[in-house]
């Protein structure tokens, strides 16, 4: 289990992690929200001892855990930093000798990543020659070649097409589903939801929610009405059940408190045209976010 009791990082008198305490079970997949400057990168700078936490604990099963530990820790950062002139094999091979590897076993990984991700050709390419997500994918080959426990990946989506968005999702996945330890952090909460047990939102350095995604949906206490139809429904947000009332394509998202709120929207509807869709649906995590921290985000 990787551990944070009361991290703190001050960078001068600014306080960009403030008394941070989570902790990430070993084999899951845990995911960090946030905005821009929440603190998600420098919580993971600390976490791989590239800095030092001002005050707090960070350990990994009860022991130590930093750079003398890159073996142990694989990491995709978010400035993603391969050498330009250097072919993609060489650099591969280089990388994960500094993690213990030996060439040939190494060689083994880089020829099943460099296949599985439909790039065999770029083998001999040097990385500039690459375009910009290929270049993402190498370097994620690079962070997970040594087969390290602990996993962290800093946007590992952003700047993907949705084809190797999926395609990075999966092996991510795979990788969970083999033992590693993953943790991730996205401005995309769509991607968080989908793929992790537990999470955490960072807002101005300090989590503003934490826990497994399921137990905040439900006590978060409110619900979703997605509403299509062939007709006006802007009428529903005069109802007093209708907490929040969000106009979409061919219908709204009205949230309501309880489910049992939903049959008056339901009767409400009665007799006014056709209904193609009427769902009663757990909040979103983006509901759940705008409610704790605001609609400053994104
Ligand atoms: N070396 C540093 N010196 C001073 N301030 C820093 C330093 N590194 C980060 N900060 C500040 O700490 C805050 C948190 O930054 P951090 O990079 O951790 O945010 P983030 O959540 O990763 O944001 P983003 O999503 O934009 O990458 C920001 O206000 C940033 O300006």
């Amino acid at each position: 289990m990787l551990k944070l009791e009361n991290v703190t990082k001050k960078f001068g008198s600014f306080v960009a992690v403030d008394s941070l305490s989570i902790e990430i079970p070993e084999k899951q997949m845990f995911g960090f929200l946030g905005g821009n400057g929440a603190g998600k990168t420098t919580t993971f700078r600390m976490i791989l001892g590239l800095l030092d936490q001002t005050e707090g604990e960070i350990s990994w099963n009860e022991g130590g855990i930093g750079y003398d530990q890159s073996h142990l820790v694989g990491y995709l950062p978010e400035e993603r930093g391969l050498y330009p002139k250097l072919k993609v094999e060489d650099q591969l091979v280089y990388l994960a000798k500094l993690r213990g590897m030996n060439k040939q076993d190494a060689r083994g990984e880089i020829n099943y990543w460099l296949e599985r991700f439909k790039v065999p050709d770029y083998r001999t390419k040097k990385v500039e020659e690459l375009s910009k997500g290929n270049q993402q994918k190498i370097q994620f080959i690079s962070a997970v070649l040594h087969k390290p426990k602990l996993l962290i990946l800093d946007e590992p989506f952003t700047g993907l097409d949705p084809v190797n968005v999926e395609m990075l999702k999966e092996a991510v996945k795979e990788l969970k589903e083999k033992g590693t330890s993953i943790v991730f952090s996205s401005h995309r909460m769509e991607h968080v939801e989908e793929l992790c047990e537990s999470l955490c939102i960072m807002h101005k350095g300090a989590p503003v929610v934490h826990g497994k995604l399921k137990e905040i949906k439900r006590s978060f206490g409110k619900k979703n009405v997605q509403i299509e139809a062939d007709f006006d429904v802007s009428f529903l947000k005069e109802e007093e059940v209708v907490l929040h009332y969000k106009a979409v394509p061919e219908g709204a998202t009205c949230q309501i408190h309880k489910e049992e709120d939903a049959q008056v929207l339901f009767e409400a509807l009665q007799g006014k045209g056709f209904v193609r869709k009427f769902e009663v649906e757990e909040p979103s995590l983006e509901d759940i976010f705008i409610e704790k921290v605001g609609e400053s985000y994104e």
